[in-house]
């Protein structure tokens, strides 16, 4: 029994100009097609099958069903190839070893041909032999070796338009965006630097390289990676918890697939792919990104961000308006015996301060000045400082203006006679009121989040 291997090294995203293939294909020897074709067609997870309207329909995972599709445009039949010969093993893909293989028996008489595809520079590094275009199959010398490296770093892909312009809104909002993929380091980098992601004085690393490093090392490390390639599910894990829990951040994660599944568990915000994503990736993630898009996470940060300083802003109201109310009551019944605001007043600011108000303040819709403020961290404090300083400056400044009315409104505005005291404070009332609108200015204004512009 013999055992031939034939390895296919993979860097194919997206096939999208099939036309001219099978020109270039008619110019390779019988020999080499038939195990191109056995190969592609045998060594899948996907499918070609023909749907009730009697066109051809592939299915599978995109690498799968481009290699299928790759195959159909070089003239192969899927039936027909499936049938010559026969599986008797298959090793699914899988992404902590990049790679995947099937046995076959080969009709011609007992033997059995190994196929695998993966990751190009680990079949690569696995390869001692190699077709040459005679459709001999000679040593891989080191010639060979060179010219198939460089071919896997050509490999560039089109970056969608638009990602380049929202990683710099999220650089803008002190958002760090860090890209871990399964995919070559070369192609990582490339897409990476155009983006926007690898700056000069980051770090692209490799997964085999990151799973060596010791807890020390790890620490000194992260801070500074912005690339990690051929990642396996786990390391994409380790990054996210180290960040989440050494570092203190809170993390965003997007994924499509399920190696991304871990991750998205783990972060404290789960993105995953509404079309592209597969299932277990959606029931891992918080949120479903409908149209795939990258500028979506960008809204995504900003209706939260907005969502968070709305909530400030009415806090800081509310508590403005209740501090007050009670301090001017209090203080009054204690000195006095009375108390300036009677309970249908109370009531009546109650209701519409928080109706009308106070709602006013939660429904703002987001602004592009959100992405130019530093995030919220994990520890910081609901009511921040500048919060603070304008629920206590406000306060201050309406109790005081109200405690002169109590004490001196009736030789100010020379109130006398019976009413004297009703007509006081009718005008505490209205003055409290009044204040109010100040008030709500006050806390629409963006510092009530406590946040400074960072410089771009
Ligand atoms: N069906 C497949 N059969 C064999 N190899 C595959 C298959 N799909 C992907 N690969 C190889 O594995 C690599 C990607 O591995 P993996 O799926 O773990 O990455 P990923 O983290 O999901 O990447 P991405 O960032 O592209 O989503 C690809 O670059 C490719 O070389
Ligand atoms: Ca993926």
């Amino acid at each position: 029994m013999t055992v031939v291997k034939s390895c296919i090294g993979m860097n194919v995203k997206d096939v999208s100009n099939l036309s001219d293939v099978s020109s270039v294909f008619s110019d390779l020897p019988e020999s080499v097609k038939k195990v191109l074709l056995q190969s592609i067609f045998n060594n899948t997870g996907g499918e070609v099958v023909v749907n009730k309207d009697g066109k051809k329909e592939i299915l599978g995972v995109p690498t799968d069903t481009a290699l299928l599709a790759f195959g159909l445009a070089l003239g192969g039949d899927f039936q027909a190839v499936r049938q010559a010969s026969k599986l008797v093993k298959v090793e699914p893909f899988n992404s902590t070893k990049k790679r995947m293989g099937v046995v076959l028996e080969l009709p011609e008489g007992g033997d059995f041909r190994a196929h695998t595809k993966g990751a190009s520079e680990i079949i690569l590094a696995n390869c001692d032999k190699v077709i040459n275009s005679n459709g001999e199959t000679v040593p891989l010398d080191d010639a060979s070796i060179k010219h198939l490296q460089v071919t896997i770093n050509e490999f560039a892909y089109p970056v969608r338009p638009g990602v380049k312009e929202s990683v710099a809104i999220c650089r803008s909002a002190g958002i760090t965006v860090r890209m871990v993929t399964g995919d070559n380091i070369n192609t990582a980098k490339a897409i990476a630097r155009e983006c926007g992601i690898l700056t000069d004085d980051g770090l692209a690393i490799e997964g085999p390289e990151f799973r060596e490093k010791n807890q020390e090392e790890l620490l000194s490390l992260i801070p500074k990676i912005q690339v990690m390639a051929r990642s396996s599910p786990l390391d994409k894990h380790t990054l996210v918890k180290h960040l989440r829990t050494t570092f203190d951040e809170v993390v965003a994660v997007t994924g499509d697939g399920t190696n991304d599944a871990p991750a998205l568990h783990e972060a404290d915000i789960g993105l995953a792919m509404g079309i592209a994503g597969t299932e277990v990736a959606k029931e891992s993630a918080d949120v479903i990104i409908l149209d795939d898009n990258f500028s979506t996470i960008v809204t995504v940060a900003k209706w939260g961000r907005s969502v968070y300083i709305n909530i400030q802003k009415f806090v800081q109201f509310q508590l403005t308006v209740n501090i007050v109310a009670l301090i001017v009551n209090f203080s009054s019944a204690c000195l006095t015996g009375s108390a300036p605001l009677t309970a249908v007043q109370l009531l009546w600011v109650n209701m519409i301060m928080d109706t009308l108000g106070a709602l006013a303040l939660a429904t703002e819709p987001p602004n592009n000045d959100l992405m130019k403020r530093p995030p919220v961290g994990k520890r910081q404090n609901f009511i921040s400082n500048v919060m603070w300083r304008n629920i206590l400056g406000q306060s201050f400044y309406q109790f005081t203006v109200l405690w002169l009315l109590q004490v001196k409104g009736e030789s100010i505005f020379r109130l006398d006679g019976p009413d004297s005291n009703v007509i006081l404070n009718t005008l505490i009332f209205n003055t409290f009121v009044f204040c109010q609108v100040f008030n709500e200015i006050s806390s629409r204004m963006p510092i009530a989040a406590g946040l400074k512009k960072i410089p771009v």
